[in-house]
């Protein structure tokens, strides 16, 4: 390897491991962990792998350990890292959506805005931020830290509120709490070290992942559809069509008929494919994609 021509990149490990390396896997690097080792292969000689806590990422990539690493903005707003956002990637531990971090109370109790909250106890693991939250809005609370199963406070009556993070809504729901506000919307952003961007090498590398994996998530959405039909009712298919761009078109061997291929949502295949055989569309083919970029 020529110097200076490698770089160190965080993956998360815990809630959003999961989700990263699948995401990684379907840009094109493929990020082998194994047992108890903090150190994952990477299938590119140019990178070397690191798996850190969410939470502390964007102190290792402000510090220079990481070039560059992946986390919830979550954690780096509440460590207020100096580091560059190179970009939003949408995804959460189980969805392509953002998670939101929420007031919530217990379902019976009186409190139904953050002012009534005034005087009384919160916990919470993103501690500066909630405090930050009700210093801003003018509201005196006492915020406490959580080590986890925040939830459950509520209920066993240890604190009044909590700021948790709630992506699918199941953990609030299965502890009977009522969302009161919202706090932040979050969602895992690629961030970069300082230095690190300002040396092109490293930037280009970076920016190229940026795609891949931007590429990646926004495949996830899409299907390509590919379908034959007479040349007589293209028009009344091609009308159906919603399309990135225009949908390509090309000549059967030896015959009157086209074929026609196209991206669309992956949600709107189910209204789609019946209403293209209604206009005479044959042999419709619906198939996955890697990346779109
Ligand atoms: N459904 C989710 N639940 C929790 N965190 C999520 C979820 N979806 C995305 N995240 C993000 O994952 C990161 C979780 O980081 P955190 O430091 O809380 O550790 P963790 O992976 O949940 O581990 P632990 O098991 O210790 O709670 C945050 O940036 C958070 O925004
Ligand atoms: O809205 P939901 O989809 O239910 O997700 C939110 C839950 O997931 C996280 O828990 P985690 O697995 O990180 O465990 P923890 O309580 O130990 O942090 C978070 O702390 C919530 O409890
Ligand atoms: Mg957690």
């Amino acid at each position: 390897m020529v110097d200076g021509k490698q770089m160190r990149i965080g993956i998360p490990k815990g809630s959003l491991e999961e989700a990263t390396v699948k995401l990684f896997a379907k840009a094109g690097w493929k990020v082998t962990s194994h047992h108890r080792n903090y150190f994952p292969e990477i299938n590119d000689p140019e990178l070397t792998c690191s798996l850190c806590r969410a939470q502390e990422m964007a102190r290792y990539v402000e510090n220079g350990l990481l070039d560059a690493g992946l986390t919830g903005k979550d954690w780096i707003l509440e460590n207020q890292s100096d580091v560059v956002i190179v970009d939003d990637l949408i995804y959460s531990k189980a969805s392509n959506r953002p998670a939101k971090w929420v007031l919530a109370v217990a379902g019976d109790s009186p409190y139904k805005r953050p002012e009534d909250l005034a005087g009384k106890k919160i916990a919470t693991e993103f501690l500066s931020f909630t405090k930050r939250y009700f210093e801003e809005a003018g509201i005196p609370v006492e915020v406490e830290y959580s080590w986890g199963a925040t939830e459950a406070k509520v209920v066993e009556g240890l604190v009044d509120a909590i700021v948790e993070i709630t992506e699918t809504g199941t953990t609030i729901k299965a502890h009977g709490l009522r969302i009161i506000a919202e706090l932040l919307q979050t969602n895992t952003q690629l961030i970069a070290n300082k230095e690190s961007w300002k040396d092109p090498w490293k930037r280009a590398k970076i920016e190229n992942m940026n795609t891949l994996l931007q590429g990646a998530l926004r495949a996830d959405k899409l299907v390509a559809l590919k379908m034959n039909a007479p040349a007589d009712v293209v028009d009344k298919v091609m009308a159906l069509l919603p399309s990135m761009n225009s949908p390509t078109i090309a000549h059967l061997h030896n015959s009157d008929w086209l074929s026609i291929e196209t991206v669309v949502e992956t949600c709107q295949v189910r209204d789609l494919v019946p209403k293209l055989q209604s206009v005479g569309a044959q042999a419709i083919i619906e198939y996955s994609l890697n990346k779109v970029i």
